[in-house]
């Protein structure tokens, strides 16, 4: 299996407060990774110093043998990070083909592609962005990551507040998606039992550090694992929610085109939607706080 991603000695965190100390951890080829922790242990965090809207302090990030480390988020999209962060970041003012038609890179993945893994989405091709159920919001936000046909796929907490049903429809999918040639993929995910089945590795966090890193077949076998990282073992905890304001395809979010607010507590205001950085988001945060 050839490497696909590499992160090495990653050093990460927001203005002056490091949430990743160092962290190296490396994805092969169809490889498919859960990323599992606590609230707070710095999941969103590593996915973000991937996507490249945190700050780095140190170390480095490659996708196949290309340095992204220097590389601003936009620029990491093209070259082949696909993200579905945990606001969905869809386009309310686009239709559902445009919102992926906008960012559409040559290969595989097409729009046409998209609507036979999501036919959903065929269905509702000429609706809006705030026309969408969040079922549907969160396929086109899978849709959208496709459609840059990426390399790696970077999917934070994709199955948060689905109706079951859904949640089912959507993993099936991801796991098609992510077992496809030629990418890997990274799925957060606060309920583990949920995704054990899809992923091949787990990886757990504590304090933006590793602190298990196994197949999933071994977790299975014992889950007493899960229970010691994550307390009560598979139990979705509850959580706290992060506003990024960026779009990392360097897309300008105008005031009728903000992306499709999340629907639970703390959404982010309209005035954060348009910062600039995540180390701006960072400050918005710490205030709630
Ligand atoms: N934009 C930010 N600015 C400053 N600190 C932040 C920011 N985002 C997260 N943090 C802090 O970084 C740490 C890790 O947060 P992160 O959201 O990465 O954790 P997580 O494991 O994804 O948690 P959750 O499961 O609640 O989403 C926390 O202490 C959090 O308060």
């Amino acid at each position: 299996m050839s490497e696909l991603l590499a992160i090495t000695d990653l050093r990460a965190g927001y203005g002056e407060a490091v949430v990743i100390p160092k962290m190296t951890l490396s994805l092969g080829e169809g490889q498919v990774l859960a990323l599992l922790g606590r609230n707070g242990t710095g999941k969103t965090t590593l996915i973000n110093s991937i996507v490249g809207v945190t700050r780095r302090f140190s170390g480095t990030v490659k996708v196949g043998a290309r340095d992204f480390t220097t590389l601003r988020a936009d620029q990491r999209a093209r070259g082949g990070i696909g993200w579905v962060p945990q606001e969905r970041n869809i386009f309310r003012s686009l239709t559902v083909e445009e919102n992926m038609t906008a960012v559409a890179q040559p290969g595989e993945w097409t729009v046409n592609k998209v609507y036979e893994m999501f036919p959903r989405l065929e269905e509702r091709k000429n609706n809006f962005g705030n026309q969408l159920s969040g079922g549907e919001q969160q396929m086109l936000a899978v849709g959208r990551a496709l459609v840059l046909n990426p390399k790696v796929l970077l999917l934070d907490e994709p199955t948060e507040g689905l109706a079951p049903i859904i949640v089912e429809e959507l993993l099936s999918a991801i796991g098609k998606i992510s077992r496809t040639g030629g990418i890997c993929s990274i799925i957060v995910e606060q309920n583990a039992r949920k995704i054990l089945g899809l992923a091949d590795r787990v990886v757990i966090l504590e304090r933006g550090t590793i602190v298990h890193d196994a197949a999933s077949e071994t977790l299975k076998a014992d889950p007493s694992v899960l229970d010691h990282f994550l307390g009560v073992a598979g139990a979705a905890g509850t959580r706290t929610n992060i506003n990024l304001p960026t779009d990392h395809l360097g897309v300008s979010h105008a005031e009728n085109q903000s992306p499709v607010p999340r629907r639970r507590s703390r959404q982010p205001s309209a005035s954060g939607l348009h910062q600039g950085s995540a180390r701006q988001a960072g400050k918005g945060r710490n205030q709630r706080r």
